[in-house]
């Protein structure tokens, strides 16, 4: 199981993850207002920072974490800040992916988010459309009551989820309140082979909003525990990122 820890806004957060089990570690850049918004210069700086952290272990990845929605500011950061993984996070459309796809460096990881509102996933209807235009793994995230999207702290509805990936044919991580206590709940997506990783924001930070390494050991501890230990087959036309030429993760925890 992947870890993926959200917000990051300086070089001392990536000293705190280092030697705890992270893998990705999300950087914002284009969500306009977001408190963890970075410009496309510290998107860089900590970009560079996370892989050169990342040596001999193999893990922080950075990811671009954006609401961007067209085809020429994602590339530029992309190509200037040097991340091969980009995770959208907003309502953008299978026509943009399928034209990201297109212009992204080979090996540019697409990460689509699937957002959930109570029992509701608007993005449903056109889940086969993002996996045709290239999307290489989806992100169940929850939308509040309020419409907030992103770092609502808030679960994921879990019947809704599970419908959810049953339906795709790509990896999935988990986002929405992910805290060490809450796993149990979404026991059979974890269970299911799409199951890559989880997505934590709000629960991996005390209450002053720092980083807390205890907080995220127990989260990595508590789910990976309760996950499957060995790799298993992916179902017939279910790619992983792996098999697609993924250049990450090959260890599975
Ligand atoms: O964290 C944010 O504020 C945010 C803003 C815009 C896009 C994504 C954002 N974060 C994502 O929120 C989820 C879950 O966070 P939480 O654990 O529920 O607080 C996660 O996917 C982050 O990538």
């Amino acid at each position: 199981m992947r870890l993926k820890i959200c917000g990051l806004t300086q070089t001392g957060d990536i000293e705190i993850l280092r030697g705890l089990p992270v893998d990705f570690v999300g950087l914002w850049h284009g969500i306009d207002g977001g408190h963890a918004n970075l410009s496309l210069a510290e998107l860089s700086r900590l970009a560079a920072a996370a892989r050169a952290a990342r040596e001999p272990a193999g893990r922080l990845e950075p990811v671009l974490v954006t609401f961007l929605n067209t085809v020429a500011p994602l590339c530029r950061a992309v190509d200037e800040s040097g991340v091969r993984w980009v995770q959208l996070h907003g309502f953008q459309t299978p026509a943009l992916v399928h034209a990201l796809r297109g212009a992204l460096p080979a090996g540019t990881r697409i990460v689509k988010v699937l957002h959930v509102r109570g029992e509701r996933c608007v993005e449903r209807p056109v889940i086969r459309a993002y996996e045709t235009a290239g999307v290489d793994c989806f992100l169940m995230d929850t939308v509040a009551a309020d419409g907030r999207v992103g770092s609502t702290g808030q679960p994921l509805d879990a019947a809704t989820t599970l419908s959810l990936v049953q339906e795709v044919n790509r990896p999935f991580f988990l986002a929405g309140g992910i805290s060490a206590d809450n796993h149990a709940v979404h026991q059979a997506a974890i269970l299911d082979e799409r199951f890559f990783g989880i997505d934590v924001d709000s629960n991996a930070r005390d209450a002053d909003r720092r980083l807390c390494p205890a907080r995220i050991a127990a989260i990595s501890r508590r789910w990976t525990s309760c996950g499957p230990t060995t790799a298993r087959p992916t179902t017939a036309g279910a790619k992983t990122i792996e098999q697609r030429g993924g250049d990450h993760g090959q260890r599975v925890r």
